[in-house]
């Protein structure tokens, strides 16, 4: 099955709708964004899920006491790290919080995409993603395979522009672990109910 996790989530209707659907994670930004909120205001969305959905926090360039703080306020599952976090941070990280890491990696950005490689087997998932977070736009699919071969056993998550017209098609060729969606589920802005249950179905319709 593939794990969905619907990103950037501010409003309580959203969660209400999101929390109605077979979806494994939520995101909520903590990095500058439209799409940012306090750890005080996640932990009050949060606190609206059913246990099954596990809160995704999304951070850049963040220290690990700030981390620990936000995670603890916001009661997350698992750290996401957009910036220039190293293999070893993001170990220290898991250590010291107990909480799930994973790896954001820009395809094509400043880093050689090969060293995505040196993340396998310390974060617990990398999601590749367009070289700016939240852009709407996606990276070339094309690179997935090779970049896969670095990540051996951990889990992939794609994200990037996925909407309900391109999702099944990434899911039926590439089979990533998961996908992660935020601007192909908006609607001037802001998230749309209609477009989150057409991007839940089209991924569980690849089952
Ligand atoms: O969403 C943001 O505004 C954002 C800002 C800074 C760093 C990361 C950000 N989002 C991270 C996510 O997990 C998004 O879901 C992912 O990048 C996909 O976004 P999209 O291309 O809009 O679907």
């Amino acid at each position: 099955m593939t794990l969905i996790k619907v990103c950037g989530l501010r409003l309580h209707e959203t969660i209400h709708h999101v929390g109605s659907l077979p979806v494994e994670y939520v995101g909520f930004v903590f990095a500058r964004s439209k799409r940012q909120v306090t750890a005080e205001e996640a932990a009050e969305l949060g606190g609206n899920l059913p246990d099954t959905v596990q809160r995704v926090g999304v951070f850049v360039n963040v220290d690990a006491t700030e981390l620990k703080r936000i995670a603890e306020t916001a009661g997350l599952h698992v750290l996401q790290l957009h910036g220039d976090e190293t293999p070893e941070f993001c170990e220290r990280v898991k250590r010291e919080t107990g909480l799930a890491v994973w790896k954001a990696w820009g395809v094509r950005g400043d880093q050689r995409d090969e060293e995505v490689g040196a993340f396998a087997g310390i974060a617990d998932a990398v999601l590749l993603d367009n070289a700016r977070g939240g852009s709407g736009v996606p990276f070339a699919w094309s690179e997935i395979p090779r970049l896969r071969a670095y990540l051996k056993d951990t889990k992939l998550f794609i994200a990037g522009g996925l909407d309900a017209d391109n999702v099944g098609e990434l899911v039926n060729t590439y089979r990533p672990d998961g996908v992660d969606v935020s601007s192909g589920v908006e609607k001037v802005g802001l998230k749309d109910p209609e477009k989150i249950t057409a991007f839940v179905t089209k991924v569980r319709e690849q089952q």
